[in-house]
């Protein structure tokens, strides 16, 4: 299988002795195309640091990290972005939507920037997702949880290779947060990406293909 992403032996750490947060000690991970990973762990273990470091937003102290077959760190700022607005697509805790463009444009911006708007599919996804009444509006007019589908949305129009989320349903009712795992999952695996989701949920964990705890600044596998 073709890996979407590698990291070996990463280490990232915060602030200075005698103060120093070990955050990523010597973690190591494989994903492949069309693979879901679930990273759980305590609050404060490191997740979204993780997903920061993996979308090339965040440095590391030493180790390597591999993006769609790029070394990240050998990358300039230029070609991280330029990784970033093709082949990866984040879902943050923070759901970044553009507060001057109306849930429409919002849906098509990250696909138009790949140079792969199809606006079929952009409705496709609207309806699944229970957002496309919503097209519209402007995100100050939207709920958490409406943001929130808008977000994922935004992010499965340009059809990433690599789907890095942040407790993506983390707003969002059960009922509604399985339906849109199911959409991201379903998605992912017809277009052969590969997902990684930071969650607290060991429910939505068990929907993944393969589960990583962060404990300790080491990433172990787990049933
Ligand atoms: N910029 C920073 N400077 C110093 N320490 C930081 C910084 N960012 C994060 N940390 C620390 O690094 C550790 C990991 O934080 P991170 O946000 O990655 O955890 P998390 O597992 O995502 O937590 P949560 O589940 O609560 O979102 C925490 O101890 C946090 O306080």
């Amino acid at each position: 299988m073709t890996s979407a992403l590698t990291i070996e032996s990463l280490r990232k750490t915060f602030g200075s002795a005698p103060d120093i947060v070990h955050v990523l000690d010597n973690a190591d991970l494989e994903l492949s195309r069309g693979q879901s990973l679930a990273l759980t762990g305590e609050s404060g273990s490191g997740k979204s640091t993780l997903l920061h470091i993996c979308a090339g937003l965040e440095p590391f102290d030493s180790g390597k990290v591999m993006l769609a077959g790029q070394d990240i760190a050998q990358a300039d700022d230029s070609a991280r972005a330029a990784l970033r607005r093709t082949s990866v697509g984040l879902i943050f805790q923070q759901f970044n939507l553009v507060p001057s463009l109306n849930v429409a444009a919002n849906l098509a911006f990250q696909a138009r920037l790949a140079g792969r708007h199809d606006p079929g599919f952009v409705a496709e996804l609207a309806r699944r997702l229970g957002i496309a009444e919503l097209m519209a509006r402007y995100p100050e007019q939207l709920s958490g949880g409406q943001q929130q589908r808008v977000a994922i949305g935004r992010c499965l129009a340009a059809r990433p290779r690599l789907v890095l989320a942040d407790e993506p349903t983390g707003n969002l009712d059960e009922a509604t947060g399985d339906a849109v795992l199911d959409l991201m999952l379903e998605l992912a695996a017809q277009a052969g990406a590969a997902l990684l989701l930071a969650t607290h949920s060991t429910r939505l964990a068990a929907r993944c293909n393969l589960r990583v705890h962060l404990r300790a600044g080491k990433l172990q596998v787990s049933a």
